[in-house]
């Protein structure tokens, strides 16, 4: 294998003794060096030598892709041999992964990248853990569902902050945290000129949940990534570029099959459910009030050191506008406002940005459907509770013409459809909690 001019996938470790999990690559003349930080309570047991290692491996090709875009050479070499399955979500992470990286750089899209791997036999079938279901947890709605129609699980939060832990502790459930420290000079480098752009970051934390499910005896692993996700965000050259790549339905396939290697489930709760459907459950949920989706509030930037920042929604990103509007189909102004400390419809500059939700570019975060959010304020115009507001005037009647809306209501978006890999004990826990919650569907 020559190195030359590749990302190179290079040496791992693990000191079981202190947690910290250390994961190399060179690129050029540089070698970086991501570090993970374990929570004790998963340190002590002996994990099946087979398993551990085929989970390190995960990561470890995983989370190259933060190394490997500063300059997105197109061939990655890996030093250690993988199997079909671990080839398989690299070449998605790599490649569609880092589609939205590839068109915000204007290089070619679909991006395309050559391995050179050797590729061994997956090692004898791992028996699961006994410890129960790993639900890995953003603080935002979607996982904080999970939390509920799961309440005997245990939650993961990597690189933690107030909100995950607030949602842990308003569901009952305990709390295991990972850092992860990026490199210092992956930073230097990206301030140097380095290319830049989104990660597959839900690959990244998939991986570094089955880490921690082999090492602390959990089984399933399982995500609260919804239907939306698999929705592209544009389309360039006739190419889907989808910013929540790592969370579609596709990829979630070609990871199941990498996590049944290393022992574990793995699977998305949220897989059939629209952002309504999962908004409408959560809105007559108490949990409510501690749920917390502003992807800015989770920057570095945003948490500085230590993480202590307060979190709050913004209430101007792309993020902070598609889940009021959501909300706001399932609660009154007073209610929704209180919620989220403020009211974006009542603000006429923010239009476009609502607007923007149903366009043919729709904005690079986590937002749904086009066609949910045009529904949302449609529904909304021909509400009696909203329909004053200052946005919903503005917008109401082009978000019924939006072509996608046949129906102005949002009824259609509710019930779960399309292909999951949710087990039947786990559908059934999710519909019950579904049902409760169907009081609250206008
Ligand atoms: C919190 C956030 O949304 N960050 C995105 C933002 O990065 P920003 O520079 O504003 O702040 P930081 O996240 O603190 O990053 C600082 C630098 O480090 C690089 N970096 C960060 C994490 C990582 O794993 N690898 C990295 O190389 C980053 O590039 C910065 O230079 O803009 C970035 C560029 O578009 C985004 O990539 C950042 O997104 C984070 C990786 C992130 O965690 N985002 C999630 C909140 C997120 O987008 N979730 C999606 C899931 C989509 C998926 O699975 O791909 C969602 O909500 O749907
Ligand atoms: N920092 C994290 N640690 C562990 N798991 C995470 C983290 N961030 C996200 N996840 C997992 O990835 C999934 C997708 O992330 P996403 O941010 O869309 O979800 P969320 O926080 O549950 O809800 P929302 O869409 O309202 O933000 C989550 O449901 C959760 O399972």
């Amino acid at each position: 294998m020559s190195e030359t001019g590749a990302f190179v996938v290079a040496g791992r470790s693990l000191d079981l003794s202190t947690g910290e999990a250390a994961f190399s690559y060179r690129l050029g003349d540089d070698e970086f060096t991501e570090r993970l930080v374990l929570d004790p309570v998963l340190l002590g047991s002996g994990p099946a030598p087979a398993a551990l290692d085929a989970a390190l491996d995960l990561v470890h090709l995983v989370m190259g892709t933060s190394y490997y875009k500063l300059a997105a050479p197109g061939r990655v070499v890996v030093e250690r041999p993988v199997t079909a399955a671990q080839l398989a979500v690299a070449r998605a992470a790599y490649t569609d992964g880092l589609g939205e990286f590839a068109a915000v750089n204007r290089l070619p899209v679909p991006h395309r990248v050559e391995f050179d791997a050797e590729v061994r036999e997956p090692g004898q079938p791992v028996e699961p853990g006994g410890r129960g279901a790993l639900l890995p947890v953003g603080g935002g709605k979607d996982s904080a569902l999970a939390l509920v129609v799961i309440p005997d699980g245990t939650a993961l939060a990597v690189n933690p902050t107030g909100a995950q832990r607030d949602v842990a502790r308003a569901a009952g459930v305990p709390l295991v945290e990972v850092r992860r420290r990026l490199d210092p000079l992956l930073a230097e480098r990206t301030a140097q000129g380095g290319l830049n752009g989104h990660v597959p970051v839900t690959a990244i934390n998939s991986a570094i949940a089955t880490l921690v499910a082999v090492l602390g005896g959990f089984d399933p692993v399982v995500f609260a990534n919804e239907r939306s996700a698999d929705e592209e965000t544009l389309t360039v050259d006739g190419a889907s570029v989808n910013h929540q790549y790592s969370k579609s339905y596709a990829f979630e396939r070609l990871f199941t099959a990498a996590a049944a290697e290393v022992g574990t489930g793995y699977f998305s709760l949220t897989r059939q459910l629209s952002e309504l459907a999962t908004v409408a459950a959560v809105a007559a949920l108490p949990l409510r009030g501690d749920i917390l989706s502003c992807n800015r509030s989770y920057t570095q930037k945003h948490m500085g050191i230590g993480g202590q920042a307060e979190q709050r929604w913004c209430l101007h990103c792309d993020k902070c506008l598609f889940t009021f509007l959501c909300f706001a189909v399932f609660l009154p102004p007073a209610e929704a406002e209180e919620m989220f400390g403020g009211n974006p419809l009542a603000d006429p500059s923010l239009a476009d940005g609502f607007r923007r939700l149903w366009a043919t570019e729709k904005p690079f975060d986590c937002v749904g459907e086009r066609a949910e959010s045009a529904a949302a304020m449609a529904h909304l115009a021909a509400s009696r509770s909203w329909g004053s507001q200052p946005v919903v005037r503005l917008l109401g009647a082009e978000a019924a013409d939006a072509a996608q809306v046949t129906d102005a209501t949002v009824a259609r978006f509710l019930p779960p459809r399309g292909e999951h890999g949710i087990p039947a004990r786990y559908l059934e826990s999710l519909r019950r909690v579904l049902e409760a919650s169907r009081s609250a569907v206008p």
